[in-house]
């Protein structure tokens, strides 16, 4: 990654601005001939955690493909900082992005894995030791950084995935699902974890859930998406105040009123009517 090219500096993404830093204008996202999602428009403001809700199926994961340049957009545009980066956002900045699986390679250790993203991504050599130190430490799984994929639990890979991500000193993270493969109990430890992460960081953040309360446990606004080919239905502000909590009544009520909102829209046999 060309310097020149990068976005700011860690400190400078919490700027207090609502100019957003990511801009989607009418994205559109096929597979074949097959519109998968139709024609969205969205901002990401420096700083803020932005969850894309959606049912199952309805075209999450493609458009963040999309956006992280691993997939071409059908129509449509992307900005970013202001200037165009519909080629993918990993053109101009660096992207952490977090699966809905792990994706560690099972023949490296963790701290090996780290250090492939960060090559990939033109982190400087000299800085992967103390980097790998500390994300693995910021993530709680810093006594794993010799161990194997495969020898711990779904949890910790998930774990040793988001130090993954945050460790090539993103610009930007992408989300995908991450805990979708988890218990409930390791879930909400885990998004517990990744709002303190945030608040640390304050690095831009675009998660993808098909979870109303986990959307609205994590995200200062939620996008809510439609059933596929996804559009937008309608964007939220989340009033709910932070420190949150899983068992917070307002957060159910809040839950249950979007659950209410969405109904027709996500139940696949009374689909939307256009
Ligand atoms: N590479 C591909 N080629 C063809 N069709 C695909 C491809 N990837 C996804 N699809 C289809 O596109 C649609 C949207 O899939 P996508 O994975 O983007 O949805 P999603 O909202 O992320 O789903 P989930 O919440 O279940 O992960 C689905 O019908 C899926 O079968």
């Amino acid at each position: 990654m060309n310097e020149t090219t990068r976005g700011p500096a860690v400190a400078d993404k919490a700027a207090t601005t609502d100019e957003p830093y990511l801009e989607l204008r009418g994205v559109t996202v096929r597979h074949g001939e097959r519109t998968v999602v139709s024609g969205i428009d969205l901002t990401l403001r420096p700083g803020e955690f932005l969850a894309l809700l959606g049912p199952s199926g309805c075209g999450k994961s493609s458009l963040l493909q999309v956006l992280a340049g691993l997939a071409r957009v059908a129509g449509g545009s992307l900005r970013l900082d202001g200037a165009d980066a519909t080629e993918g956002l990993g053109q101009r900045v660096r992207v952490g992005y977090v699966f809905q699986d792990h994706r560690l390679l099972p023949w490296r250790t963790v701290g090996q894995n780290i250090e492939i993203a960060m090559k990939a991504a033109g982190v400087p050599k000299a800085e992967w030791d103390e980097r790998i130190d500390r994300f693995l430490s910021m993530l709680r799984v810093a006594e794993h950084r010799t161990a194997w994929p495969m020898r711990l639990s779904g949890g910790q890979r998930q774990r040793v995935s988001i130090a993954r991500a945050l460790a090539v000193d993103p610009d930007i993270v992408l989300m995908d699902e991450p805990f979708s493969g988890l218990d409930e109990v390791t879930a909400r430890a885990m998004r517990q974890e990744l709002t303190r992460l945030h608040e640390t960081t304050a690095v831009p953040t675009l998660f993808v859930t098909h979870s109303i309360r986990e959307a609205l446990f994590l995200a200062d606004r939620v996008v809510i998406l439609s059933q596929g080919p996804a559009r937008v239905l309608k964007t939220l502000d989340v009033p709910l105040v932070r420190p949150r909590r899983h068992e917070d009544s307002a957060l159910t009520r809040l839950a249950d009123e979007v659950v209410a909102d969405v109904l027709r829209e996500w139940e696949p046999t009374e689909g939307p009517a256009s």
